[in-house]
């Protein structure tokens, strides 16, 4: 199978905005903020080329055959605890969304995902499933997220990400050759710790002020 495609979105507004978030001394307040803001132009990007189709309709003058998103139904799948940054950014743009919530943390010893919480749609067989993690770092917790949401049988899913390191990518590619990636940026590496580098630090301590 061919290797699931990279879209990096260079679009100076979320640039400018992700260069604030890396700054170690921005608040917490403010990084969230942000990262709000970066999840509504990351939602955009995603949603580029949703099949439209025309249905009647009639404006104050006069009737007409209008473009609305056709066929399948949306769903937003957060990975939690940082995923759902991008959440409220990503209902102003799709507010019927279903959502999945995916409970993982990554174990800092062995960096495997640890599954805690796992509550979906029955059936996403039928939808487009936007997953959602701020870091793709080793790859492993989005790995788990697109497997989780496979056995419910999504076959249309999205992850959209802030940074990605290239472990991550390619490790996300072996596994889910079929899953798109956006991100807005792709850093050096990782650390001996896993972290991203230059990277933001720990997206979920910093927006969520636990550190
Ligand atoms: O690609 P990986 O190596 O798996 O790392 C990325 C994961 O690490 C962070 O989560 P964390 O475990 O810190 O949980 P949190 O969001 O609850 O802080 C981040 O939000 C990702 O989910
Ligand atoms: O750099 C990293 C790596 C994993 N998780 C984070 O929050 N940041
Ligand atoms: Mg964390």
């Amino acid at each position: 199978m061919s290797t699931s495609s990279v879209n990096v979105v260079a679009h100076p507004l979320i640039q400018h905005k992700l260069s604030l978030m890396r700054e170690k001394d921005r608040s917490t307040k403010s990084f969230r903020e942000i990262l709000n803001e970066i999840g509504m132009l990351l939602g955009y990007e995603v949603t580029r080329d949703l099949p439209l189709e025309l249905v009647d309709i009639e404006t104050p003058i006069s009737p007409m055959r209008a473009p609305k998103i056709a066929g399948k139904k949306l769903t937003l799948a957060p990975i939690l605890r940082a995923g759902v940054g991008f959440l409220d950014g990503m209902l102003a743009l799709m507010p019927s969304a279903r959502i999945a919530h995916i409970g993982l943390y990554r174990d800092p010893e062995t960096l495997q995902a640890v599954e805690y919480y796992f509550k979906a749609p029955q059936d996403l067989s039928d939808r487009t499933v936007i997953l959602m993690d701020p870091m793709l770092a080793t790859g492993n917790s989005a790995c788990a997220g697109a497997s989780l949401l496979k056995a419910r049988g999504a076959r249309d899913i999205r992850f959209v990400c802030l940074l990605a390191a290239p472990e991550g990518i390619a490790q996300f590619q072996s596994e889910h050759p079929d899953v798109p990636v956006w991100t807005a940026a792709i850093d050096e590496r990782l650390n001996d710790h896993g972290y991203i580098v230059p990277g933001l630090g720990d997206a979920g301590d910093r927006m969520f002020g636990t550190k």
